[in-house]
C-alpha cells in the first residue's frame, strides 16, 4: 500500500536519513522504532508531506505523495495524528470530530475560532451520528459536551485518535499514540488499534516508543538507528535481534543477551 523508497533527509550538514526504504502492506499495523534521534519522525514527516526528502520517492497505491501537499493527503484516504496534540482546544470535543470530517481541515489546527463555528453550523444530523460513534469507540461518548482544552491529556490523545479516524482513512498514521498514557489507556489504544483494521479495514503506519504496545499490535516493525534501517521484521524476530538490542542499550547489553541464552 505504501511503498517508501530509498529517501534521504539532510538538515544543514547533518544526514537525518539515508537511502531508508520501507513497504507497509495493506491491513498490517506496521510500527517504526528506534533510539531517540534515530530519523523516525523525520521519515513520518516525509510520508505525511511536512517535510520533502533530498532524494527518493514515497508511494501510495502507486501515486507519488511527493508530488502532493500536507492537504491533499486526506483526500487520498491519509490521515494522521501528531505527537504534539493539535487539537481545537476551544472546541468540544464532538466539535472537533465534526471538524475532522471536513477533510480539508486535517492538518491545520490554526484557524479564527469564529469561522470553525460557521463550519459546524448547523449541525448535520450523519455527520453528527458517525462523529458520536467515533468518540463511542475510543470511550469518550459521556464527554462530547467538555472541551477539549479541559479533558485530561489521555482522553485528549484519544480524542485526536477519533478525530483521525472522521475522514475514514485507508491510512493512518499515529506518531506515538501512546506517549504519556496510563497502561490502562494504552490498552485501550491496543484495542482500539486492532478493531480499526479487524473491522473497518484500515492500514495503521505508526512511530511509538511504547514496546508494550508496538510488540503486542504490530504486524510488522521496521527499526532505524542513526538515520539507517537496521532490521525489519515480526516483532518476536524484533525482539530477539542483537542489532536492534545493540542500538536501544549498547553493545554490553548484545553481549549478556548472548550469555544468557
Ligand atoms: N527540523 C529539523 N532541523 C534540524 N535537525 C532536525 C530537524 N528534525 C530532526 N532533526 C535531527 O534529525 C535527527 C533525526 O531526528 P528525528 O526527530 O527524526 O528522530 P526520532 O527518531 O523521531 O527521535 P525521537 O524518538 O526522539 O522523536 C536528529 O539528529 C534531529 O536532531
Amino acid at each position: 500500500m505504501l511503498d517508501v523508497h530509498n529517501i534521504s533527509v539532510e538538515f544543514g550538514g547533518l544526514k537525518a536519513v539515508s537511502d531508508f526504504s520501507m513497504q507497509v502492506r495493506q491491513g498490517s499495523i506496521h510500527a517504526l522504532i528506534g533510539p531517540n534521534g534515530a530519523g523516525k519522525s523525520t521519515v513520518f514527516n516525509c510520508i505525511s508531506r511536512f517535510y520533502t526528502p533530498n532524494q527518493g520517492s514515497v508511494k501510495f497505491l502507486g501515486e507519488e505523495l511527493l508530488a502532493l501537499n500536507a492537504s491533499e493527503m486526506a483526500s487520498r484516504g491519509i490521515a494522521r495524528s501528531f505527537q504534539n496534540l493539535e487539537l481545537f482546544a476551544e472546541l468540544s470535543a464532538l466539535d472537533n470530530v465534526l471538524l475532522g470530517t471536513h477533510a480539508q481541515h486535517q492538518g491545520t489546527a490554526i484557524g479564527p475560532l469564529a469561522r470553525l463555528k460557521r463550519l459546524l453550523s448547523p449541525p448535520d444530523k450523519a455527520a453528527t451520528a458517525f462523529a458520536e460513534s467515533l468518540l463511542e469507540r475510543v470511550g469518550l461518548a459521556d464527554q462530547r459536551h467538555v472541551l477539549a482544552k479541559d479533558m485530561n491529556f489521555g482522553h485528549q490523545k484519544l480524542l485526536e485518535l477519533a478525530r483521525a479516524m472522521a475522514i475514514r482513512p485507508r491510512l493512518l498514521l499515529l506518531d506515538e499514540p501512546a506517549a504519556g498514557l496510563r497502561n490502562r489507556e494504552i490498552e485501550s489504544l491496543d484495542r482500539i488499534l486492532k478493531e480499526m483494521v479487524s473491522r473497518d479495514g484500515m492500514t495503521v503506519l505508526l512511530v511509538e516508543h511504547v514496546m508494550q504496545l508496538v510488540m503486542s499490535i504490530s504486524d510488522d516493525i521496521t527499526v532505524l538507528a542513526f538515520g539507517k534501517k537496521i532490521a525489519e521484521g515480526a516483532p518476536k524476530d524484533i525482539a530477539t535481534n542483537p542489532l536492534v538490542i545493540e542500538a536501544y542499550l549498547g553493545t554490553d547489553a548484545v553481549a549478556q543477551a548472548k550469555g544468557a541464552q
